[in-house]
């Protein structure tokens, strides 16, 4: 994309784009479109048989043996605390239950340390006995209820907000407005992940009526936050459940570690404090800790769970949630699907398939399919979208991990480029750290903005 991109000199006089020389810089290289990758070997995902499913009701008392399921025998499993079945509002983040594979990538990690989107591949926890090992709980920084949501967002984008910051006060600072500088904040903005239309029309409003004069930094971060929130206003859209039908059936997917179970849980919460009765799905039967971590949420947040065991087929459990959802009185069904790579072929059909068994269901559902998405993967987000969009038909977006990266600006870029509606982001692991999303906060913190709005 970046190479194609004219000047902003040649812009403002008209030359062509392959007159100029294209400095190096000007390739968002880090965030760069991801490479081809090679097919790899069959999953087994998709001859996994169909297996009885089991509710988890939402009782603290829930039986040992249902909570610990033999492949995770041995595990450390955190207790739940602060359960509060009338869906209150637990604090403490539920640690991610890791197999031998490795770690997750963390939000503490140094950004060259992350693995990359390609290292994200699905555990083959089908092939092997998988190790399971508990997570010591995220440390909470402070107590979340000291801290609103503005200074979560703002602390949680700081590191996308310096970034952009100190770039606009290197550059501005007793510096005259011309054709060097204006390329200097395009490639910054570009860097930052904002994408190539939206940091040539952000340099060409800073410019206009300015050229070759002085302009503060501030000046430029409040255009900046504007020019950011005309993008971001039209996709901040609030998910809204339709009581109409009910129940109201939400499918979650993405790649797998972008947030899918824990945005579950956090949702459910939300939904559970509006007063809805809701019902969660552990449709990812790729990963048994997966299913584990959704029935911790559900006792949690006081919502049933409807799981199988690991390797079930995840449309069999989709299609069993619905009549169970239907026969509850359930006013929304959050189902979680296994995370799944764009290139696994068997694991987007899979998807597919679940997609197709709800239709039969009911032809109208999934009433809303959200994309989660995380941050830190900076432009492979993009292609995350184009492939999950043919799949699975997204309706919503969630952006999760804005407080890991410095690549906040991706979600300037989706916006520019599909107009998908962002319902939620997430800046924390706690429950707390999920919130709407509205583009004015977005952008005043993306934009380095202090005050509060
Ligand atoms: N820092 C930070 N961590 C988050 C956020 N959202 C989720 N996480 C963490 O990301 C990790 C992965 O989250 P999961 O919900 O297990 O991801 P998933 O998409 O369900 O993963 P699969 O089951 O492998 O598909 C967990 O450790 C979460 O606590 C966020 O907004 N910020």
């Amino acid at each position: 994309m970046a190479e194609n991109k004219p000047g902003f000199f040649s812009r403002l006089f008209g030359r062509k784009a392959e007159t100029q020389p294209e400095p190096a810089s000007q390739t968002p290289q880090a965030g760069g479109e991801p490479e081809a990758m090679p097919s790899p070997p069959a999953t087994g995902a998709d001859d996994l048989a169909a297996a009885p499913s089991t509710v988890t009701t939402a009782s603290p008392d829930t039986p040992e043996a249902r909570k610990t399921p033999a492949e995770l025998a041995g595990a450390d499993l955190q207790p739940v605390e602060t359960v509060d079945p009338e869906g209150g509002n637990p604090r403490e983040p539920i640690p991610r239950i890791e197999t031998e594979s490795g770690p997750e990538p963390r939000p503490d990690m140094a950004e060259a340390d992350k693995p990359t989107p390609e290292a994200l591949e699905p555990e083959p926890v089908l092939e092997r006995e998988p190790v399971v090992e508990a997570r010591p709980a995220p440390e909470m920084t402070a107590p979340a209820e000291k801290r609103g949501w503005w200074q979560r967002l703002t602390e949680g984008m700081r590191r996308t907000s310096s970034s952009l910051s100190e770039s606009v006060t290197g550059l501005f600072t007793k510096r005259k407005l011309d054709d060097a500088t204006l390329q200097d904040l395009e490639d910054a903005l570009i860097q930052a992940d904002l994408g190539v239309p939206t940091a040539m029309r952000i340099t060409e409003a800073i410019s206009a009526g300015r050229y070759n004069k002085e302009i503060s930094p501030q000046e430029v971060r409040s255009i900046l936050a504007s020019e950011v929130e005309k993008t971001l206003q039209p996709v901040a859209r609030a998910l809204q459940i339709d009581r109409a039908k009910k129940p109201f059936v939400i499918l979650m997917v993405g790649v797998n570690g972008a947030g899918k179970t824990t945005t579950i849980g956090k949702l459910s919460q939300k939904f559970r404090q509006q007063g809805l009765k809701v019902m969660l799905a552990a449709g990812d039967t790729f990963r048994a800790a997966a299913i584990e971590q959704l029935k911790v949420w559900g006792e949690r947040v006081g919502a049933p769970v409807l799981a199988r065991e690991q390797g079930a087929d995840a449309a069999g459990l989709a299609f069993d949630a619905l009549q169970e959802a239907k026969a509850n009185d359930t006013d929304v069904l959050l189902i979680d699907t296994a995370g799944r790579l764009q290139n696994k072929a068997g694991l987007m059909a899979e998807l597919e398939k679940i997609v197709r068994v709800i239709k039969k269901f009911d032809e109208s559902a999934p009433h809303a399919t959200l994309l989660v998405l995380d941050a830190t993967v900076g432009q492979n987000a993009m292609s995350q979208v184009e492939l999950f969009q043919k799949v699975a038909g997204v309706t919503g977006l969630v952006m999760t991990k804005l407080d890991g990266t410095a690549r906040g600006g991706i979600l300037v870029a989706l916006a520019a480029k599909f107009g998908l509606p962002v319902h939620f982001i997430g800046v924390g692991e706690g429950v707390e750290d999920l919130e709407p999303f509205t583009a004015g906060d977005f952008a005043k913190a993306i934009a380095g903005i202090e005050a509060n709005p």
